[in-house]
């Protein structure tokens, strides 16, 4: 029997806290996100109060526009601080959830770079959070290894990808622990545990911690990051600059501070990845209200249409004016068991996606399955052949103004069919994401909480939106979507037999609130957290 630590004044841990957890939760790790908690947290809260100033001036018409006060910074000559050489070459990056088994496939995949996620394709349990630190742990000091129940066992090969974490973003807190007995932020939380526990083992072998970090909208966000990573490696005595950071440009706003984001973590960046699925939602949530904006189905929306485009060449531009790598998003589409003409065309989908990311001159982009690395390797290997990386391409060429950031098209089609697609996936993942999983296959498609929150928030958008209005004439109502929602759930409860548990029949009535609520909910990971704890 192992009684629990003795903490500092002021911390409190509210969840169970097994031998394997405590090696995770020591007293000085604690203490260590105590000093983070106090010195941040009143910032942290600051530039979400920020967030909700930003959406007021939205909502009353206001619209976004690269910003007055930073145009030196915009004009300025500067470039990022040169890359540690475990991160020249990203051309293929693998991501997924914090999971023991997956992640001793990702880091064996072939790909580059894997990326480990507390975010997007995790659900934050605390189980999950905890297990997670502890396979990371393991991962970087290479002794991780896995036994399925089946017997099969995991083990790491010689070459491995370099591992990248993505913790929470600012909007997610850790509800399990206290500091003077206000909860702390996930974000910190994450961060601080994957820095503590390896950060000297692994600047011994001449590596660090790298991360991805999640759905900033501004660059006062980047620079708490980028003063977090300063006080930290003070705190523990790490040179600054050796932590670095990747920014996902997914909501709108980031997108309009690109140069500025690269700016303020120019001494620990590792340049932007373009997290579109994250992006899509933030353009439909930041202009939910705006009677000009609605968008067409969600499988409508790829990285070809006027808005998704800009965006992407902007980005790419913006990073290797800097020296910074532009990686590329996520192709949702999964290899697909036992069909192989399915298969193929699910591969093509990819391939292209890839290709032309490659062509266009970004430096690696991600992969959501071990079977699809071959074919972004192929892609870039293509292009870059025996170099790391093609930062030096300059994309002078590019000229992205606001207007074509915010060239919301195509509005048609919305369907029937894209409508009830939302709601089954909708439903379908919530279920899971409040039973434990945050990245599960729907449709043959990778499903996380950026794509989910598409297809909610979309729902909640047609059914206010005068635009909101299906092909063949109907408006999309509340009436409209109760009477598909009893429809989808009924052919659900079929579908999944013994397998609808009652997380699945609370998922749906969760998603109907979602949709339904005058109030848009920021983030369906909210009330899934509450649900939760
Ligand atoms: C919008 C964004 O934020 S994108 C980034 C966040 N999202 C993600 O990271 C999602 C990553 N992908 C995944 O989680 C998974 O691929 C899923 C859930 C979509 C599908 O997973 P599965 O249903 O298990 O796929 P499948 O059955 O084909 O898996 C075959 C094998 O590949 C492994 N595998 C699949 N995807 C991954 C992955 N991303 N990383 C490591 N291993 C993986 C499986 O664990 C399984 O291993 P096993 O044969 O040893 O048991
Ligand atoms: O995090 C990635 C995204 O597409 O969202
Ligand atoms: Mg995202």
């Amino acid at each position: 029997m192992m009684t629990r630590p003795t903490y500092p004044a002021g911390i409190e841990i509210e969840g169970s806290i097994t031998p394997e957890f405590a090696e995770i939760l020591t007293p000085e790790a604690m203490e260590f996100i105590s000093k983070l908690h106090r010195k941040f947290e009143p910032r942290r809260r600051e530039l979400l109060q920020a967030r909700i100033t930003r959406q007021k001036a939205l909502d009353s018409g206001k619209l976004p526009d690269f910003l007055p006060e930073t145009a030196e910074i915009r004009n300025g000559d500067w470039k990022i601080a040169p890359l540690p050489k475990d991160l020249l070459d990203r051309r293929v990056e693998i991501t997924g959830p914090v999971e023991r088994k997956m992640m001793i496939n990702a880091l064996n995949s072939g790909a580059k770079i894997f990326m480990t996620d507390f975010e997007d394709a995790n659900c934050p349990s605390w189980e999950n959070q905890i297990q997670g630190q502890i396979n990371v742990r393991d991962a970087y000091r290479k002794t991780i290894s896995f036994t399925s129940p089946q017997g099969k066992e995991y083990k790491l090969n010689d070459q491995i990808a370099t591992l990248l974490v993505r913790p929470r973003g600012w909007h997610l807190m850790e509800k399990h622990v206290k500091i003077d007995g206000d909860i702390v932020s996930g974000a910190i939380f994450d961060f601080a545990l994957s820095f503590y526990h390896n950060i000297k083992h692994l600047v011994a072998n001449g590596s660090a911690t790298y991360y991805y970090l999640p759905k900033m909208e501004s660059h006062l966000e980047a620079r708490l990051w980028n003063d977090i990573f300063c006080f930290a490696q003070d705190e523990l005595g790490i040179a600054r600059g050796t932590i670095k950071g990747t920014v996902l440009i997914e909501t709108i706003l980031a997108a309009f501070e690109m140069e500025e984001i690269l700016y303020e973590l120019r001494e620990h960046s590792a340049g932007l990845n373009a997290g579109r699925w994250d992006y899509i939602f933030s353009c439909i949530k930041k202009f939910k209200t705006n009677k000009d904006f609605c968008l067409a189905d969600r499988a409508q929306i790829g990285m070809t249409v006027p808005f998704m485009r800009a965006y992407a060449l902007l980005l790419l531009k913006t990073c290797h004016k800097r020296n910074a790598p532009a990686i590329g998003g996520m192709s949702a589409l999964i290899p697909i068991k036992n069909d192989e003409a399915a298969n193929e065309k699910a591969l093509a989908g990819v391939r292209a996606d890839k290709d032309r990311d490659a062509a266009d001159g970004y430096d690696g982009g991600w992969v959501a399955h071990p079977g699809l690395v071959p074919v972004a390797m192929a892609a870039w290997d293509a292009v870059l052949g025996d170099k790391p990386n093609q930062i030096d391409k300059q994309r002078d060429d590019v000229n992205v103004s606001g207007a074509d950031l915010l060239n919301f098209q195509p509005e048609t089609p919305i369907t029937e069919t894209g409508l009830r697609m939302n709601i089954n996936v909708g439903i379908q993942y919530l279920g899971a994401w409040i039973s434990g999983s945050g990245a599960v296959p729907i449709h043959n498609l990778m499903e996380d909480a950026a794509t989910a929150e598409i297809s909610r928030a979309q729902i909640w958008q047609w059914i206010r939106s005068p635009k909101g209005v299906l092909n063949d004439g109907r408006k999309v109502t509340h009436e409209l979507f109760a009477e598909l929602a009893a429809d989808e759930v009924a052919k659900l409860r079929d579908e999944y037999g013994s397998k609808w548990t009652k997380q699945y029949e609370d998922a749906a009535e969760m998603f109907k609130m979602l949709t339904t609520s005058d109030d848009f909910v920021e983030f369906l990971t909210l009330p899934g957290y509450e649900y939760l704890a």
